[in-house]
This record gives structure tokens, sequence and C-alpha cells, in this order.
């Protein structure tokens, strides 16, 4: 199976999770694709019943709507009972890097407002340690020379995300994206802590004891891993 079918393998496993009568946090990307989609099949034919969705992103927002899937801000309910997202890397103690897609901060918003997290993943993605993905941060523009500055005197190896026409990324509340490219996490405890103290960081794609289960794709079919 090549990366995309693995990653819809997942999606579509995924959705044997979410039970009627809930509130689903819908994550972001493409893996994330396949589950709503997979989600607005079993809700549009009734094997779903009475859910309620929030969307990580503006792109899964339009995606469930277009299923016809009742969708809720974060603001509006009490609680969300189950959140499927994506992961961009995984390590053998089940902590992630997220944020490939530049959504990482309302990701996590919506992620620890969740009873339950689940990340669908293909193979690829699972690693001893992380961090040769690149971790993603959100950073305000105001004097971002001296974030960028400080995260430079850490050795954190930081770039600006840039799109296709070299222009910097920006997040859906028109932030930086920095990847922080340095290759190996060895205490990404550690670096999580030192990063939420950092002032003009709003976020950063370290997502540590969160994840209540994983969906893998393999190529002999999704295994599901129970993490805590
Ligand atoms: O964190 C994310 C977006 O901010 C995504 O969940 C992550 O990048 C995985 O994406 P994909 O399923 O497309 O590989």
């Amino acid at each position: 199976m090549n990366q995309d079918e693995l990653k819809k393998a997942v999606g579509i496993k995924s959705v044997d999770f979410i039970k009627s009568n809930s509130v689903v946090g819908l994550g972001t990307g493409s893996t994330v694709y396949y589950m709503i989609e997979e989600l607005g099949k079993r809700y549009q034919n009734g094997d779903i019943t009475n859910i309620v969705g929030v969307a990580t992103s503006s792109r899964s927002q339009k995606q469930a709507e277009s299923l016809g899937i009742p969708m809720k801000d974060l603001n509006d309910v009490e609680h969300i009972d189950l959140t499927i997202d994506g992961a961009d890397q995984i390590d053998k103690n089940f902590q992630g890097i997220k944020g490939g897609g530049a959504a990482h901060l309302l990701e996590k918003m919506v992620a620890t407002n969740s009873h339950q997290n689940i990340w669908i993943v293909d193979q690829s993605k699972m690693a001893d340690e992380l961090g040769s993905f690149p971790l993603p941060i959100e950073i305000i523009p105001f004097g971002y020379e001296k974030t960028f500055n400080d995260l430079k005197s850490e050795n954190l190896k930081p770039e600006f995300r840039l799109d296709e026409n070299g222009n910097r990324v920006l997040t859906h509340n028109k932030n930086y994206v920095i990847d922080l490219k340095v290759g190996s996490i060895k205490h990404p405890h550690i670096l999580a802590d030192w990063l939420d103290h950092q002032v003009g960081v709003v976020a950063h794609g370290l997502f540590l004891d969160l994840v209540n289960k994983i969906v893998v794709g393999y190529d002999d079919g999704p295994k599901v891993i129970e993490c805590r």
C-alpha cells in the first residue's frame, strides 16, 4: 500500500471509535480528510446519529459542513468526547509532534478540551525519538526578530516557514510559523517547558502525555495501540 492508501485505511478505521450522541473534535490534515469523509458517510446513512463536530481548521470545518455534519465552535460545547487528529511524528513513549499543517494551536486547544484523543498515522510517522521532523512553533509577529534570536541562541535552529511564493506562512490567527530543525529531541518535556515560557511563542507542536490511542497504518492493515 502507498502512503495515501495507509492514511485512508486509518482514517476509515478510526471512525469505529466515534459514538452516536457525542461531540467530536475534528483534526486537520490529509489523514484526517479521510476520517471526516468516512464520518460524513456514516452520518448520512444513519450509522452514527446525533453528533456535533468541533473543527481545528477552516479546511476541516468546510469539509464537515459540506457533508452535512452539524458543527459548533469550541466556545459552544461543554466538552469534547473524542478528538481524532493526525500527527507528524510519534516516539516510542507516544509523545508527538504536530503542526505540519500549521494548525497546532487550534489542535492543541481542541485536544486539551477532549476527554479522549486518538491520532491516526501511517507507519512512517512512528519513530524511536522525536526531532527528525522539524518542530513547528507559532510566534506572534510583534518583535519576531527577538523571538527568533532567542530560539537561535538556544541552538534550536529556527527557520521561518515560507509558502511557494517565498512569503512567511501565516496561521489561522495571522501569526508566523517557525520550524525548529533540531534533528533530535532527547528531552521533549524540558524543551516544551522552555517553549511554554517564551512570551512571543503562542504555541509549539510538542503534544505530550495527551494521546489515548493511536491507529497506525501498516501494509497488513491498521493497528490500534492503547497508550494511556
Ligand atoms: O498537525 C497537523 C496539522 O497541523 C497534522 O495533523 C499533521 O501535520 C499530519 O498531517 P497529515 O495527516 O497530512 O500527514
